[in-house]
């Protein structure tokens, strides 16, 4: 198989480059990128295709990755034959991505793709083989989970919420950090203090289902210091705050590009 990523220097597309090549999914003679600023001497170690253009790209591969932004899809011009084509690109959807004539797959990455912990679901258009997810979920597999979603609008759902990837922890960490240098706490211990309670939730909470609802009851069962936070906290609207956030991000999705 040879795949050719449009926008293969980019966050996520540099992830997928670097993880196909790190988990021997591809050797590099088999992998073409295609950017705006051109090619590099070295592509993570490897030397691989950089071809001239889109049509250069189009040519020497079986499978196609679109990982350029939404606003860049519609002067792309991609017509892309019978190729399997995924696309990461959020809101684009398969009514749009039909124009290009290639065999669909959308997919949604999120930014631990960077070390291989991506969670990415993926939805696929009406003539996409077992083959071509098969081929799909090698690809997407290099750099974390990849699972089928069963349409569309969940995938746009996903778009909202793991596509965020850490923002919203990022966030929560910024708040904590604000709450403790507020009340006198040196900014340095403050975001110590706030990045220990985001960086090490996952390993505390865990991935088995449930986990997290879990934790929460937990603590509310405890009926300390930090129960008084959470109910506190769900009582002046933190939740209907994230959703509203979470809505605002689908609203988008659906008008992007
Ligand atoms: N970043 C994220 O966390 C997530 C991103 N996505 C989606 O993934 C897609 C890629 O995002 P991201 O990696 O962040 O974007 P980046 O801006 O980091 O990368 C975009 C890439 O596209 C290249 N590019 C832009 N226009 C063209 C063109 N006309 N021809 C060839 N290459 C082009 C850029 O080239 P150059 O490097 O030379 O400028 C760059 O390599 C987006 O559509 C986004 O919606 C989805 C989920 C999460
Ligand atoms: O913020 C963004 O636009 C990207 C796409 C989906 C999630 N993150």
């Amino acid at each position: 198989m040879r795949l050719g990523i449009v926008g293969g220097t980019g966050w996520l597309g540099s992830a997928l480059g670097r993880a196909v090549l790190e988990k021997g999914v591809l050797q590099p003679q088999n992998l073409s990128i295609l950017n705006r600023t051109g090619p590099q001497d070295s592509y993570f170690g490897h030397r691989v295709h950089w071809p001239a253009d889109l049509a250069g790209l189009i040519s020497e591969s079986d499978v196609i990755v679109l990982s350029i932004r939404p606003q860049d899809w519609e002067g792309l011009g991609l017509l892309a034959g019978d190729r399997l084509v995924i696309s990461f690109m959020a809101g684009i959807g398969m009514n749009r991505l039909a124009a290009c004539g290639g065999r669909i797959l959308r997919a949604m990455p999120n930014a631990a793709a960077a070390i291989g912990r991506s969670y990415t679901p993926f939805v696929a258009a009406e003539g996409v083989s077992a083959s071509d997810r098969a081929t799909a979920m090698a690809l997407l597999g290099a750099f974390g989970a990849t699972e089928e979603l069963p349409d569309e609008a969940q995938l746009d759902l996903m778009t909202a919420v793991s596509g965020a990837g850490p923002a919203y922890p990022a966030l929560l960490a910024m708040v904590l950090a604000q709450f403790l240098t507020a009340r006198g706490v040196a900014p340095e211990v403050a975001e110590r203090a706030a990045l220990n309670v985001v960086r090490d939730c996952p390993a505390l909470i865990g991935a088995e289902s449930g986990a997290a609802g879990a934790m929460v009851q937990t603590f509310l069962d405890y009926a300390g210091t930090t129960a008084a936070g959470l109910l506190a906290a769900r009582n002046s609207g933190f939740e209907s705050a994230l959703t509203a956030g979470l809505d605002a991000a689908l609203t988008r999705a659906a008008n992007v590009g």
